[in-house]
């Protein structure tokens, strides 16, 4: 039977380090001190540059590997030292499942439900991950969307409570992510916690509850999707007419708050304060009769918020460190 009495978060790591190779040089710090909180019931995404440490850090939370320093609790447990507590609750899609080629889908599925508690019915899981009628077909002859399919039907046969999955969605034709989107929110309104690293920003804006930025094996910013975005600049972009003439020339409002650029005719403000700004942009074209071509104005994206934080945070001296 399954414990359930844990009630605290699902996840919880502080100060967590992860080396590989040797102390001292020719070793490499890939998790710099991570402190980490999911909460049960809550989809989390991980986000980070390539190298930023995303997968090291999966793999300790997963238990796959001991961290050279710092704690990690899965659901109560140390995932790693009290592996056989941990395992039969959490399920895990990796970055490559790696099965044998000559099984097929179904003897895949077969062989790990023979070896997971309470296993769903092979025919279920398949059926979820959109793959019922791929049953009989061997693995190497699967597409590579078919396997990412297939891997994440193997992380989901235990009905895990804790759903580790690293970049789902690579590799998936858009009908195919978006049909993993709905299965991974069903499994969360289902009570499911799940913690998903992924490069595709619109996946976590579309899914996560909360979400991290990594950057230098660091976290370097965290929350909700908005609040991630709070305080970034949002964009005012226009095209002036032609009789209008040089930007430098007509006089537009001072907005002393923004940051205002000019390609040609295009003109971009970017401001902390997109209502007041906006405002005295749309008094000024009314005031002299000035129609703003294609104008677009709105918030920051979690994308360009990404961007700014990942150049942040390579431009903090601490955030680079050196072998510890
Ligand atoms: N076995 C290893 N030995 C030495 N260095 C490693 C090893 N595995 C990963 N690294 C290094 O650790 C850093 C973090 O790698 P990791 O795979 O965790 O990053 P990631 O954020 O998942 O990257 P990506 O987005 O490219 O998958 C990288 O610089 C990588 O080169």
């Amino acid at each position: 039977m399954k414990d359930t009495s844990h009630s605290g978060p699902a996840v919880e790591a502080v100060d967590l380090h992860r080396r590989y190779g040797p102390t001292g040089p020719g070793g490499f710090d890939a998790v710099r001190g991570l402190d980490l909180t999911v909460r049960r019931g809550e989809l989390f995404a991980l986000l980070g540059t390539n190298g930023a440490g995303k997968t090291s850090t999966m793999e300790l939370l997963e238990g796959l590997a001991a961290p050279t320093g710092g704690q990690v609790r899965v659901l109560g447990h140390d995932p790693h030292r009290e592996r056989t507590a941990v395992r039969p609750r959490i399920g895990i899609m990796l970055q490559e499942g790696g099965f044998p080629g000559d099984l097929t889908v179904t003897e895949t599925c077969r062989g790990w439900a023979g070896l997971t508690s309470g296993a769903r019915p092979v025919g279920e899981a398949l059926d979820l991950v959109g793959l019922g009628g791929r049953a009989g077909v061997r693995v190497k002859q699967l597409s590579g969307g078919e396997r990412r399919r297939l891997d994440l039907a193997v992380a989901l046969l235990g009905r895990p409570e804790v759903l580790f999955l690293d970049e789902p969605s690579t590799g998936l034709d858009p009908e195919a992510r978006a049909a993993v989107w709905r299965l991974v929110r069903t499994l969360r309104e289902d009570g499911t916690t799940v913690l998903l690293t992924t490069h595709y920003l619109e996946e976590a804006e579309e899914l996560a509850d909360r979400l991290a930025i990594m950057h230098a094996g660091r976290i370097a910013a965290t929350g909700t999707v908005s609040e991630v975005i709070a305080g970034r600049p949002a964009k005012i972009a226009f095209e002036l007419p032609e009789r209008c003439g040089p930007y430098e020339a007509i006089g537009l409002p001072a907005l002393p708050a923004a940051d205002i650029t000019a390609d040609g005719r295009r003109i971009t403000v970017r401001t902390p304060q997109l209502q007041a700004d906006l405002t005295d942009l749309l008094g000024w074209a009314a005031h002299h009769g000035v129609a703003l071509g294609g104008l677009e104005a709105r918030s920051a994206t979690l994308e360009e918020a990404f961007l700014a934080i990942a150049a942040e945070a390579a431009a903090t001296p601490e955030t680079i460190g050196s072998p510890r």
